[in-house]
């Protein structure tokens, strides 16, 4: 089984600001976005690494890498005006890859276990969809205000979001929407059933300054 992963991390980093877009901020001493790329290849060194990044900020990205001198080389795609345009442009670089891993270049912290979890699951059904309880309660606006919804009832969803490559790239050949906010979403949209699995609370998405400084934290004791 030939596997890929394309890590996206062609946003802006408004909700963060900062010099640079989030992906390229250190935690740790080490981008971010050399974090989540490290975790998969450290899972399989033999995986087909795709980073999807601004067009504007490559140059930035070849400097990074002469600077951290990674152990593996990537395959650099430029993004897209959306989450969506950017995971499309990096599966036209997909080649004879079996199995394709989509995961948000700002989530640093996952592991080859969590990894190995989503990839087994899409070979077995096809996607794998890793997801967490929510331990807060939950309510739903409504007209008139709000109203509570059964906690049990709903999953916090993470990447990396992992798929047969046929499944992936028919879901990708569809117009995009609005409510295309992961490629779960997408796929069901073009008619797929997902497989929800298990994911990991500290597989965090910084989005805000707050989440950096749970990061730092989470790096300052995370073994890799
Ligand atoms: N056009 C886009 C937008 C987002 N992403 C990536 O998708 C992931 C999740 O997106 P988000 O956290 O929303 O990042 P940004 O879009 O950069 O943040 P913001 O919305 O605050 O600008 C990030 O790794 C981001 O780089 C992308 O590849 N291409
Ligand atoms: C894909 C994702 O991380 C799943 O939770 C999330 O939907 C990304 O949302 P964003 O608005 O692009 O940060």
């Amino acid at each position: 089984m030939k596997k890929a992963a394309i890590i996206v991390a062609g946003g802006s980093g408004i909700r963060m600001g900062g010099e640079v877009p989030k992906q390229f901020q250190l935690i740790g001493g080490k981008p971010v976005v050399l974090w989540s790329l490290t975790a998969f290849y450290n899972f399989d060194p033999e995986i087909h690494l795709i980073l999807v990044l601004p067009q504007e900020h490559i140059d930035l990205w070849e400097r990074l890498r002469e600077e951290f001198k990674p152990a593996f080389s990537v395959t650099v795609v430029a993004g897209g005006a959306e989450r969506y345009h950017s995971v499309q442009n990096g599966l036209t670089a997909i080649t004879d890859e079996d199995i394709i891993a989509i995961h948000d270049g700002v989530r640093p912290f996952i592991d080859s276990v969590m990894i190995n979890r989503c990839f087994d699951a899409a070979h077995k059904t096809g996607t794998a969809i890793p997801v967490i309880e929510s331990v807060d309660s939950i309510r739903i606006l409504i007209p008139d205000g709000s109203r509570p919804l059964k906690r049990r009832d709903v999953k916090r969803v993470q990447t990396p979001q992992v798929f047969r490559r046929e499944v992936i790239q028919k879901a990708y050949s569809q117009l995009y929407k609005d409510c295309f906010t992961d490629e779960a979403t997408v796929c069901e949209m073009a008619g797929f059933k997902t497989t929800l699995i298990e994911g990991n609370k500290l597989n965090l998405k910084i989005t805000t300054p707050e989440d950096m400084m749970l990061a730092d934290i989470i790096a300052s004791r995370w073994n890799n």
